[in-house]
């Protein structure tokens, strides 16, 4: 014990002690990030038999879900600031691959305008991509998975390289919805937040989502969240429950 005390003193400037997380020394943090996770591959230290092992610690990823204006973006944001999480909305990864004009621009279009659900291969590879591409490993994963397929691409792509801890359910009233959505679609700018499009996006909310939200549910992996009051109001509990999960 006092060995290694002495040695993880040398190597590097955590407080190290048994079963700490400690890495390699610490990088200068890169212009703008404003979280205080360490921006480098975090070793956590334990026992095993008698010698001493060590493995990488895989990004905590937190799934946010509810009907369409349940207000998973708006929380999403507020969470970021409070909590340090990134946030990767699956629709804006999707909306701004489909504006790249790439060879997968017109399915993402015809898919977001019809309601339907993007084949999972495209949206668990730009969501590894920004995983990737991310120093901080805290992420808000938004509006996904949102079907079978999604769920199932999930597993076999990134099941093993995270840690999911819950998943966040908003649940939210369908006349409130759409109300939000209409209103956010006078200056939103989005394709599919009017009458006909948010008809479908319920339909597959109802049909497909909400399944995938009871399966979690099953497991014990819902934090459920009323999201009819105010933006506020949403907050205050979404800051008890992230408290009481020990962010
Ligand atoms: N609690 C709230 N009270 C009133 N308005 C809200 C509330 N939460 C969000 N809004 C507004 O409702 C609209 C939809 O919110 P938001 O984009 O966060 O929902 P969402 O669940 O991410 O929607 P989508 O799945 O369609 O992207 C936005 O215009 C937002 O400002
Ligand atoms: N996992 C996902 C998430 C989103 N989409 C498509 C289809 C949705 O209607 C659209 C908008 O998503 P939102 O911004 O409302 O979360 O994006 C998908 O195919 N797969």
């Amino acid at each position: 014990m006092m060995l290694f005390r002495l040695s993880c003193r040398r190597t590097c400037d955590c407080v190290c002690g048994l079963g700490r997380v400690f890495g390699p020394a610490r990088p200068a943090r890169p212009p703008g990030q404003r979280s205080l996770e360490p921006p480098w591959p975090a070793v956590v230290v334990g026992r095993a038999s008698s010698s001493v092992v060590a493995m990488a610690a895989k990004p905590t990823v937190i799934f946010v879900l509810g009907a369409p204006g349940s207000g998973k973006g708006t929380q999403s944001a507020n969470i970021v600031k409070e909590f340090g999480f990134v946030h990767l909305s699956a629709g804006d990864l999707l909306r701004a691959e489909r504006s790249t004009g790439s060879e997968v621009s017109a399915l993402i279009e015809q898919h977001i305008k019809d309601g339907e659900i993007v084949p999972v291969e495209i949206t668990v590879s730009l969501l590894e991509k920004a995983m990737n591409a991310s120093s901080v490993k805290k992420f808000l994963i938004d509006g996904f998975p949102r079907n079978e397929d999604n769920l199932v691409g999930w597993k076999k792509v990134m099941d093993d390289k995270t840690d999911v801890k819950f998943v966040l359910f908003f649940e939210c009233s369908k006349g409130v919805c759409v109300s939000r959505c209409l209103e956010r679609g006078k200056t939103g700018g989005r394709a599919d937040d009017n009458v006909a499009s948010l008809e479908k996006r319920f339909v597959t909310y109802v049909d497909h989502t909400k399944p995938i939200i009871d399966q979690y549910a099953a497991k014990g992996m819902v934090r459920t969240i009323n999201a009819d009051t105010s933006v506020d109001e949403v907050f205050e509990a979404v800051k008890k429950l992230f408290k009481n999960e020990g962010f």
